[in-house]
């Protein structure tokens, strides 16, 4: 672990962070359990840089026995803390491994390219063939207005589901890294939010913060607009996305959603967007349902640069499990709850207690900003609540390819979308824990 740190140029961290690091090591591949046919690897790399800071535990105390067998519901409602677990739950107490306090895991820095960087075996690890002059990766940045189905593609150009997706705008709030892989090349997709126009709370600065961080990283960008739409100008998603870069990336603009107009339509807006949009070339693709996805890999990579891959070919992703737990519990909130609420909503996950004999025992809260709201999501006798997290448990389940409990608490913080030292806190200023 000594030559790790010296590797990555970081300080030598204390020995509860380097448990840490490991058990990341176990996350990446629980990745490949589902992405490469269950062929896991003994090994990975770790393809990330950490900050010396570490987290404080905020997680709420542990829920005792007593608590666990409490059948008095008024009381847990109070609490407003529902437990989803099967009576055949084991204790955990012996066998966790605890990472709730964690380090921080900076989206904003490029891994290194230089591969004298790596030993050996990491190399290995990379399928890297030395004298492989041909191969290709790159970042790509995939932008937008909201709800104009950048996840949908992102999703599709990965071959699985890492950002969620619902009919509702502005659901992506952080940017989804999303690696793809083949023989002799390696894409990096940045899924960013939503580009808007009013920025109301803090929380929309630091997200469209994001959106630009993600374009000055890219080799080149992709910009989605929806055709059933009548045109329009992407003039303030250029200029979130690539901003005043001296050397603008090549730009793909891609006409998404065909399939809801004609054919005949489809001509006339790419050759609207030709016309009046400065971007290299304009593609009309149907993310849903994977029509033209092909053509905009073609063009990516033809874009990308030479050079060796930045990660192991196995790996789906950089955000660590605990990140996808939570955007999956958001994307249920979004399907369940109406208006405002699901905005109002932040989900952390306080605790996540892999346990290699019994079910992952993982502890979120989700934070709104009223009371009001906290009611709503609670619902009546706490039925609501109950009903979510049943669903986001089943959701988890199948992307983790393991059985876990899951609870979830609701708590009020007033204004949590203009703190911005919350937001920091949450993950919006480019840092997420890292476990
Ligand atoms: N008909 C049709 N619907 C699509 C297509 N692509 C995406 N959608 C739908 O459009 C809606 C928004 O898709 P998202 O992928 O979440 O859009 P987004 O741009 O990431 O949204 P934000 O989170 O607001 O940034 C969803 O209901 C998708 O199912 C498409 O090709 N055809």
């Amino acid at each position: 672990m000594k030559e790790l740190a010296l590797h990555y140029n970081i300080p030598p961290l204390p020995p509860a962070t380097k448990l840490r690091i490991h058990h990341r090591r176990t996350l990446l591949y629980n990745f490949q359990s589902i992405l490469t046919n269950g062929s896991r690897r003994r090994h990975s790399r770790i393809a990330m840089n950490y900050s010396s800071t570490t987290t404080s535990d905020k997680s709420p105390p542990p829920i005792t026995r007593e608590e666990e067998f409490d059948d008095d519901e008024e009381e847990v409602m109070w609490r407003s803390r529902y437990q989803i677990r099967n009576p055949d739950d084991e204790e955990y107490e012996e066998e966790d491994v605890e990472t709730s306090s964690s380090t921080l895991l900076s989206l904003s820095v490029k891994p290194d390219r230089n591969m004298a960087m790596l030993d050996d075996y990491e190399m290995e690890e990379m399928d890297y063939v030395p004298d492989d002059p041909n191969h290709r990766s790159g970042y790509v940045a995939v932008v937008g207005k909201p709800n104009v189905g950048k996840s949908t593609l992102s999703n599709q150009m990965l071959g699985q589901k890492l950002s969620i997706v619902t009919d509702k705008p502005q659901t992506t709030r952080h940017r989804v890294l999303g690696i793809c892989s083949g023989p002799d090349f390696q894409m990096i997709l940045y899924d960013t939010p939503g580009v808007i126009e009013k920025q109301m709370h803090k929380l929309d600065t630091m997200m469209m913060k994001n959106v630009r961080s993600a374009a000055i990283n890219a080799d080149c960008v992709i910009v989605v607009v929806d055709a059933s739409r009548a045109p329009q100008k992407i003039d303030e998603v250029l200029e979130e996305g690539v901003g005043d870069l001296k050397h603008k990336p090549p730009t793909l603009l891609v006409l998404n959603k065909k399939d809801l107009i004609k054919p005949g339509e489809i001509a006339k807006k790419i050759e609207w967007y030709e016309k009046f949009t400065d971007v290299d070339e304009v593609i009309p693709v149907s993310a849903k349902y994977g029509h033209g996805v092909e053509d905009i890999k073609d063009w990516i990579l033809s874009k990308l640069p030479l050079g060796p891959a930045y990660y192991p070919k196995d790996i789906a992703s950089e955000h660590p499990e605990r990140f996808f737990v939570s955007e999956i519990i958001r994307e249920k909130i979004f399907m369940q709850y109406r208006n405002e609420v699901p905005y109002a909503c932040q989900v952390n996950v306080v605790s996540y207690k892999n346990r290699p004999n019994a079910k992952d025992f993982i502890q979120v809260e989700v934070v709104v900003e009223k009371n009001s709201q906290k009611i709503i999501l609670i619902g009546k006798e706490g039925k609501a609540l109950k009903l979510l997290a049943t669903a986001a448990r089943l959701d988890i389940e199948d992307f983790l390819q393991k059985k876990v409990f899951l609870e979830i608490e609701v708590k009020v913080k007033e204004n949590w979308r203009q703190n911005e030292g919350l937001l920091k806190y949450y993950g919006y200023g480019g840092h997420i824990q890292a476990l």
